[in-house]
């Protein structure tokens, strides 16, 4: 096993940057960098010097042991200054070791999963927590980083062990009575299993929006003032805004945080009949960019009509232009900031009881596996509900759903997603 190193954190000038060591000989080289070692997990300054005796920096040093270090391996940290002329002397001089090389991307979480430190839905959420943008994200990704998924699942797997050592034990007395009637217990804990599997099932797709961020389209006749009003959530000079109608022709995006939530906010192409060919083209983007939206805010003109798109429940219809409105009407106005803050706040409460949706499991991958072990827990409670005689083949149903909900944590298939994960990690982590 070769030994690995990189910078921890990220390239640049900064105050401190810690340069980190893992493998079998991260100790023999943090001694030939700093002499003796502070004891494990106590910092200790010390003198780096290289080959030559030159010193290279003053820096913290922190050790932790095999076994109880980020990657399960020997690991040293350099917490040295952080200039980019220190770091690059001090990879430079790892680099020159024997049996030391850089790490690949993603390397040193990987070395975490091989050891068994993280769990593969763990090495998730530290991938998406070292990209969390907001608090929501931030939460999110705390939870699956802890562990979570992994408990949900080793609670179902054992509920499921359990059922199916009870049927197992009904084929062993297959010619003799069976002591006890074991179909209500197996029946009772396959469907304890499926109801929380269809929880987390139902909630992938709210977590998925908390990962990625929520849609939220304002769409409208031509100059109702959708792009005023983006220019003013945004802050910014977004989109350009004229007096002519049909200003707008491509969906113009702008990122937000709304209390916690990521939120991307669309302004589109009025809506009407064009006989531009360039327009009817961006009415066509914004008709189908609103209809993915998570939520649509109607911003009415004095007409108050909407063509081409008709309005969820859920969506917000809201006369635009308050500041001309004088009926005491819900209105909002991009221009005088009149009813925004009103706006956004239902916007807000509308994302939020969207993202209370979401359980533990965060991506399709999960979704996925949940699914299929959903689907064998199914097939064997269909059989059954015919009697006992299938007591084999539903034994193996639960065999396969438990390999299923496996594949969650890394326990089997791993290899297929680990490129796909690993893909998102830079280098150091
Ligand atoms: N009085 C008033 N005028 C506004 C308001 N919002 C926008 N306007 C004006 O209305 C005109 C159209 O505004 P835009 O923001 O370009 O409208 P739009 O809905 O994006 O228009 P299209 O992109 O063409 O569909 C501009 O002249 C704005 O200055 C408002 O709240 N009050
Ligand atoms: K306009
Ligand atoms: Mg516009």
């Amino acid at each position: 096993m070769d030994t690995i190193f990189a910078l921890a954190t990220a390239r640049g000038k900064a105050g401190v940057a810690v340069i980190r060591i893992s493998g079998p000989q991260a100790l023999t080289a943090a001694r030939a960098l700093a002499g003796d070692l502070p004891s494990a997990r106590r910092a200790g300054l010390r003198r780096l010097v290289d080959s030559q005796g030159d010193v290279l920096d003053s820096a913290l040093v922190l050790r932790f042991e095999e076994g109880a270090s980020f990657t399960g391996e020997d690991v040293v940290e350099l917490h040295c200054h952080g200039s980019p002329a220190t770091v690059t002397a001090l990879l430079r001089t790892l680099g020159e070791m024997d049996g030391l090389r850089m790490a690949e991307p993603g390397e040193f979480t990987r070395r975490a999963l091989e050891n068994g430190v993280l769990d593969l839905a763990q090495v998730e959420g530290l991938g998406d927590l070292l990209e969390a943008e907001t608090e929501a994200q931030r939460r999110q990704a705390l939870r699956v980083l802890s562990g979570a998924l992994g408990e949900k699942a080793e609670g179902w797997r054992s509920a499921l062990i359990r059922a199916a050592a009870l049927l197992e034990a009904v084929i062993d007395f297959a010619d003799e009575d069976v002591p006890v009637d074991v179909t209500p217990e197996v029946a009772g804990l396959l469907q304890g299993v499926a109801r929380s599997l269809d929880a987390e099932i139902a909630g992938v797709a709210a977590a998925e929006r908390i990962r990625e961020g929520f849609e939220v389209a304002i769409v409208g006749p031509p100059n109702a003032g959708k792009s005023t009003l983006l220019n003013h959530l945004a802050r910014r000079e977004a989109a350009i805004t004229s007096e002519h109608a049909g200003t707008t022709r491509d969906v113009i995006e702008v990122r937000m945080d709304l209390n916690g939530l990521p939120v991307t906010i669309l302004d589109t192409a009025g809506l009407r009949d064009s006989a531009d060919a360039v327009e009817t083209i961006g009415i066509e983007r914004a008709i189908a960019r609103a209809r993915s939206a998570d939520l649509r805010v109607f911003l009415l003109d004095e007409a108050g009509r909407i063509e081409g798109l008709d309005p969820a429940p859920e969506d917000i219809v809201v006369r635009g232009k308050a500041d001309l409105v004088r009926d005491g009407q819900f209105a909002v106005s991009g221009k005088t900031g009149q009813g925004v803050g009103d706006l956004v706040a239902r916007i807000t409460a509308f994302l939020e009881t969207r993202a209370a949706r979401a359980e533990t499991a965060t991506r399709e991958r999960h979704r996925m596996a949940m699914l299929r072990a959903g689907e064998s827990i199914a097939e064997a409670q269909n059989r059954l509900s015919l009697g006992m005689d299938a007591a084999e083949l539903a034994a193996e149903d639960l065999h396969r759903a438990i390999r299923a909900l496996d594949s969650l944590v890394g326990r089997v298939d791993v290899e297929q997603v680990l490129d796909e994960i690993f893909a998102r990690f830079c280098l150091g982590k």
